[in-house]
């Protein structure tokens, strides 16, 4: 299993060190334009192989697609990340072209690759992929729902006072402040509702923190977070390299799906050796349905930003 990792800063980087550390990878390649980086950060993982003893190679290289050759997963982060008081939609000028552009390379190098896209607004650029490189949906994952339950599972474990383990959720929707849903009607905490623990008020409070969870880390760290996008990216690309068959919500392309089409938004998605094998539709009380049309409304603003 080869992976590439185009885009060696902060989520890139932890994207490779997850990936390496569970050591299911045979190689790992990281890309990046500014000179050295890529080079520079892998050598520094490799460094760390005897230590976390893995035996994926890592290795590096500025801007060199053909050392991308033959890749089964890329992973898409490079790109501008927001700073505080930014939404993710504002990325949208620099980031488009520098997607557009990463992802017909490496098509040109691996036409059998399957996409995880993570640059932001990672919905739009998860769309702009399906639009302009021809590959087959399945192939094309963006990586945003992975994150945000993982943060909503972390939110409801506090309330709970109880380990993460045991708590379950999930969050569909885009991967934006206002446009995220959690599903806090179907989470648990060891198979028994979270509703029969907490009140309806802790749980919008819960809520309301897992939709800005980027946006309050970007404020704690003056960039976006690095180490929980870096795991949910990987944990994707560790279910396609394994063939997992794992459930995440995931950015699909939606073709009547959820009442939706022609847009990329987080459903629920079975993740394996094809990439997104399946689209998994749950029924939705009235509330959720609401809240669902208006996060894809907020997406197809933003895809209308798009000069396609
Ligand atoms: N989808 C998600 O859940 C999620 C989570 C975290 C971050 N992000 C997004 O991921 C992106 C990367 O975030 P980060 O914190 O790693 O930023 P970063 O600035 O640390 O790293 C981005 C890297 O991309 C490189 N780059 C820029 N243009 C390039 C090009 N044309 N080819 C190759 N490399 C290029 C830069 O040199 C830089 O090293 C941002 O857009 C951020 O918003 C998304
Ligand atoms: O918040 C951001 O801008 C980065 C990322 O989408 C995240 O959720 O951490």
């Amino acid at each position: 299993m080869k992976v590439t990792i185009v885009g060696a800063g902060a989520v890139g980087a932890s994207c490779a060190e997850y990936v390496a550390i569970k050591d299911f990878a045979s190689e790992v390649v990281l890309l990046d334009i500014k000179e050295g980086v890529a080079e520079g950060k892998a050598m520094d993982l490799m460094q760390t192989a005897t230590l976390n003893s893995f035996d994926t190679q890592i290795t590096g290289t500025t801007n060199d697609y053909s050392k991308t050759a033959g890749s089964d997963v890329a992973v898409i982060t490079s790109g501008i990340p927001r700073k505080p008081g930014m939404t993710r939609e504002e990325l949208i000028g620099i980031n488009a072209g520098i997607v557009k552009e990463v992802s017909s390379n490496l098509i040109k190098h691996s036409p059998n690759v399957t996409l995880i896209v993570v640059s932001n607004p990672m919905d739009t650029m998860t769309y702009l992929v399906h639009k302009t490189t021809g590959l087959p949906k399945n192939k094309i994952i963006g990586m945003g729902g992975a994150l945000d339950s993982a943060r909503f599972k972390f939110r409801l474990s506090e309330a709970l006072e109880c380990p993460p383990s045991d708590v379950n959720g999930m969050v569909i929707g885009g991967h934006s402040d206002t446009g995220m849903v959690p599903l806090t009607r179907l989470a648990t905490r060891n198979s028994i509702p979270v509703s029969a623990f907490l009140s309806e008020d802790r749980l919008n409070q819960v809520s309301e923190d897992t939709k800005v969870g980027g946006a309050t880390l970007t404020k704690l760290l003056g960039t976006s977070a690095w180490y929980a996008p870096g795991a949910a990216v990987s944990a994707l690309v560790q279910a396609i390299a394994c063939n997992q068959k794992k459930m995440f919500p995931c950015s699909a392309m939606l073709e009547g799906e959820y009442g939706l089409n022609d847009i990329c938004i987080g459903v629920p998605a079975i993740i394996g050796k094809d990439g997104l094998e399946k689209i998994v539709e749950i029924e939705l009380d009235d509330a959720e349905s609401k809240k669902i049309k208006e996060s894809a409304e907020g997406v197809s603003k933003t895809n209308a930003l798009l000069e396609l």
